[in-house]
């Protein structure tokens, strides 16, 4: 039974059951709206990318790896707890823009973008993400685009430290290409924690080829535990 979208990020989700996103009601209050767990298989996906997700699927079984699921609009648990504690109730953003927000590499159609499901093992600590990069992220004709490689970077690394370390922000990514990525081709990425000082997390991680061979891009992140109380704005 897949756990929702905000029950798996527990530092600073209570909602449990069915993924829940946010609708706005004219009154700034919130109904949960069930939405779909983008890190599953769909028709856009490739035969690396589906041969991949199968084979950590199976190392799911004996409860050492967990898939993390992955909606495209933050829980209304999440969004609520979020301001309050770290935007002191409130954020500079227009109550109508709100409801229509979308999580970010979640925000195309299927397969012309960020099609990616991550793996989060209990044992080492770490995560595995399965990515194919899709159409609309084209940077040089052909090959992904930098900026679509370090979304997908900050994306990871962040969520790593989020489950090492609860909410946190990114404060500094840096990042080197090593081999351009071809477009719709399947990329790994593997994270690892390197050290917490206080409440500075740092993690890096790469993207290799599904063979192994090429390494596409490496990055570094330093992502800071948030303070509740101490508001950001
Ligand atoms: C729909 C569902 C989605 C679910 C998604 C789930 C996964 C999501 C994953 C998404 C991932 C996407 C995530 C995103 O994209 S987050 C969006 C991009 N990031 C931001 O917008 C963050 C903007 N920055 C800030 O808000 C503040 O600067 C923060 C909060 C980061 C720190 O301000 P704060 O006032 O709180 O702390 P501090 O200033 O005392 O600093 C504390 C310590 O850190 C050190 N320091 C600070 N900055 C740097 C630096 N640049 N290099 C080196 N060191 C730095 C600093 O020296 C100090 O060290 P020390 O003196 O203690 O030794």
């Amino acid at each position: 039974m897949l756990r929702s979208c905000a029950a798996r990020l527990r530092p600073l989700l209570v909602a449990h059951g069915r993924p829940g996103g946010a609708r706005l009601t004219s009154t700034f209050s919130f109904e949960e709206v069930t939405q779909k767990d983008h890190a599953l298989p769909k028709p856009s996906w490739s035969k690396d990318l589906r041969l991949l997700f199968d084979q950590f699927m199976k190392k799911c079984e004996d409860g050492s790896w967990e898939r993390l699921p992955s909606c495209s609009r933050h829980s209304v648990q999440r969004f609520q707890n979020f301001t309050k504690a770290f935007f002191s109730g409130s954020i500079p953003v227009k109550e109508e823009q709100i409801s229509q927000a979308k999580f970010f590499p979640r925000s195309f159609e299927d397969g012309l973008g960020f099609e990616y499901a991550m793996f989060w093992s209990k044992d080492e600590k770490r995560i595995v993400c399965l990515f194919q990069g899709g159409l609309y992220l084209q940077g040089i004709p052909g090959f992904l685009h930098g900026g679509a490689l370090v979304t997908l970077i900050d994306t990871t690394l962040g969520t790593h430290a989020m489950l090492a370390g609860g909410a946190v922000m990114t404060a500094n990514l840096s990042i080197n290409f090593k081999r351009p990525m071809p477009l719709c081709s399947v990329g790994v990425i593997n994270t690892q924690l390197d050290k917490i000082e206080g409440r500075k997390l740092f993690v890096s991680c790469n993207i290799q080829s599904v063979d192994e061979k090429t390494v596409y891009t490496e990055g570094t992140g330093l992502f800071i535990k948030l303070e509740p109380g101490k508001t950001l704005v």
